[in-house]
């Protein structure tokens, strides 16, 4: 997350890291949603690769331990069956992970609120992103979980040609597009919307421009998740 500022601790408590063993550690590499206790939805690219995985709730910092913390292991990877890893543009960047061990719900572990399907939010809804993504454009991970302020652009504004043009699909949402980002690392986790007065999860962090996270008028790219619901229950049942 590019600018915003780090959340009060456990203040999203669906959010979750995704993280990979190498050489003997585990290593954040995305974000996540928890969707039911156990089961995660994350971003295609972030599990295209044959990995050991875990995910990590209850998390804010993500290299001490403060106890709050549960790290479940991942049994099965669902990746959306048109998800095409050359081409993040054609959308379908989203995938589920079934956890070997369920999330202990408390008050640092909760479930996030998914939309009806078909629900397109409004111009300037407001959204946050948060996430342990690199702080700035090639600089490192956050150590602690950030949130950033991105409001809802719409997909009239954001295919303008100034903008992603043809690039974003309807079955994305655009967040932000000024000096407040997503960036790598922030993958996967969620686009927390408030409707009705409530948080909603309305999107799946997918990409940026590659000329730098927080490229004027490139706003952070996420996919649609109330495009998704029907193949979402389908698999979770
Ligand atoms: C897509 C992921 C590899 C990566 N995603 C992220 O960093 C995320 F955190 F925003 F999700 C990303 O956007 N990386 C930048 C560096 C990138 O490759 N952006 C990119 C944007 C659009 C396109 C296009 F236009 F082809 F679709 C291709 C790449």
């Amino acid at each position: 997350v590019v600018g915003g500022q780090v959340a009060s601790p456990n203040s999203w408590p669906w959010q979750i890291s995704l993280q990979y063993l190498s050489g003997g550690s585990y290593y954040h590499t995305c974000g996540g949603s928890l969707i039911r206790a156990d089961w995660v939805m994350t971003a295609a690219h972030c599990v295209d690769t044959a990995r050991t995985w875990r995910v990590v709730v209850g998390d804010h910092d993500i290299y001490t331990n403060e106890g709050r913390e549960q790290y479940l292991g991942v049994s099965t990877v669902y990746v959306h069956p048109n998800w095409n890893s050359n081409n993040v543009a054609s959308g379908y960047d989203i995938a589920l992970l079934r956890l070997s061990t369920s999330a202990s719900l408390n008050s640092y572990v909760q479930l996030a609120t998914l939309p009806p399907s078909g629900q397109v939010l409004p111009h300037n809804n407001p959204c946050y992103i948060t996430g342990w993504g690199r702080t700035q454009t090639g600089g490192s991970l956050s150590a602690q979980l950030k949130e950033a302020y991105l409001p809802v652009v719409d997909y009239n504004t954001c295919t303008r040609s100034d903008w992603w043009g043809s690039t974003v699909k309807n079955t994305m949402v655009c967040g932000g597009g000024g000096s407040d980002s997503g960036c790598n690392g922030d993958s996967g986790g969620p686009l927390n919307c408030q409707v009705s007065g409530q948080y909603v999860v309305h999107g799946v962090t997918s990409f940026v421009s590659s000329l730098g996270c927080n490229t004027i008028q490139k706003p952070t790219v996420f996919t649609r998740v109330s495009a998704y619901i029907s193949w979402i229950n389908g698999i979770i049942g």
